[in-house]
């Protein structure tokens, strides 16, 4: 067994046999296909407002109750790290608290997630909401742009919205489909105008939405696996998002000292204003500076100085 000084045991990844055949044999074929690409560890960091279903999703992958889920918010929340392996291959995942307290952005726990984080690469971001709601409002673009302003607006590259409470029937008149792309759709636009993403930076590949039911209600197909509405096996199909997000190019996030004690990583420019404004100092102002005075001395006094001069030597 393995064990890194202050990071918690690494179990053996049992919980997959809890899974149905299927699943199972899906599971492995995707980790299969990552150790193909030398990924061999994989960090997924959970993250959203209070109540929508983290720590649920953390033990719906792991297959067991790996972290207290509560229908009320915990004493003393803190980040936590749950991790597996299996064959070769180490799953960690880090479910946080809620980011929000009566109304506003928690910044305290999100300065206690960034120091949990110290020295370790999010490879993935799963930000969680709720399918079954109607609205999304200012709050929720607040949730985004912090998570932004600590890791940088890279991390959405590496970032899926996952919305939970999937299992659902939308009110009269609208369709799954078309509640889901209209649900998804405002909590895109959300995303981008909190990380303040240009539609030409995502080039296309826009952030997945991805559904997840944990209800131990949730229904199953034949082979007894859980399924959405729409008949989509949940949790090898969240694990292969995943496994996309990681292929995708982009890099993971390290979270570094600078990163966590630093400036807004969006804001690193910043750092340079007192440099141009020295260079502007002593390259422009001096030199403008320079050439009035030497435009003075080459044209003596104007005229009209000379005369006011004159006068005023007078004695009267
Ligand atoms: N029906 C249904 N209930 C869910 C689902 N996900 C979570 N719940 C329930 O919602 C409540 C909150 O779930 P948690 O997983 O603790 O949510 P959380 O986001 O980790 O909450 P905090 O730790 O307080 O931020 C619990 O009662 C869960 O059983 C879901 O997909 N469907």
């Amino acid at each position: 067994m393995k064990q890194r000084m202050g990071s918690p045991l690494i179990r053996e990844w049992t919980g997959i046999q809890q899974f149905p055949a299927a699943t199972q044999t899906k599971l492995l074929e995707l980790l299969g296909k990552l150790k193909q690409e030398n990924v061999s560890t994989l960090t997924v960091l959970v993250m959203g407002k209070g109540g929508v279903g983290k720590s649920s999703i953390v033990n719906s992958i792991i297959g067991e109750r790996a972290v207290a889920v509560s229908a009320f918010q915990s004493e003393a929340p803190r980040p936590m790290m749950v991790s597996r392996s299996r064959a070769g291959f180490t799953l960690n995942i880090i479910d946080t608290p809620g980011l929000v307290e009566g109304g506003y952005v928690n910044d305290q726990a999100l300065e206690i997630i960034k120091r949990f984080l110290l020295n370790r690469t999010i490879d993935v971001l799963l930000y969680v909401d709720r399918l079954d709601a109607y609205r999304v409002d200012n709050l929720d673009r607040q949730v985004v742009k912090a998570i932004t302003d600590s890791f940088g607006k890279e991390i959405w590259r590496r970032g899926l919205v996952v919305l939970t409470h999937a299992q659902f029937s939308p009110p009269d008149g609208l369709s799954y489909d078309d509640f889901f792309s209209r649900r998804s759709e405002a909590l895109l636009k959300v995303v981008r105008l909190g990380a303040r993403i240009k539609k030409q930076d995502i080039q296309g590949s826009s952030i997945p939405v991805v559904l997840v039911e944990n209800s131990g209600r949730c229904n199953k197909n034949e082979s007894d696996e859980k399924i959405l509405p729409n008949g989509t096996v949940w949790i090898p199909n969240l694990v292969e998002i995943i496994t996309d997000v990681v292929s995708n190019g982009s890099k993971g996030i390290l979270v570094d000292k600078k990163l966590i004690e630093g400036p807004n990583p969006n804001e690193r420019g910043k750092l340079l204003i007192p440099f141009i404004l020295a260079f502007q100092y002593f390259f422009i102002v001096k030199r403008i500076q320079r050439w009035i005075k030497d435009d003075i001395a080459k044209e003596g006094l104007p005229v009209w100085e000379q005369r006011y001069k004159s006068y005023s030597n007078r004695r009267f």
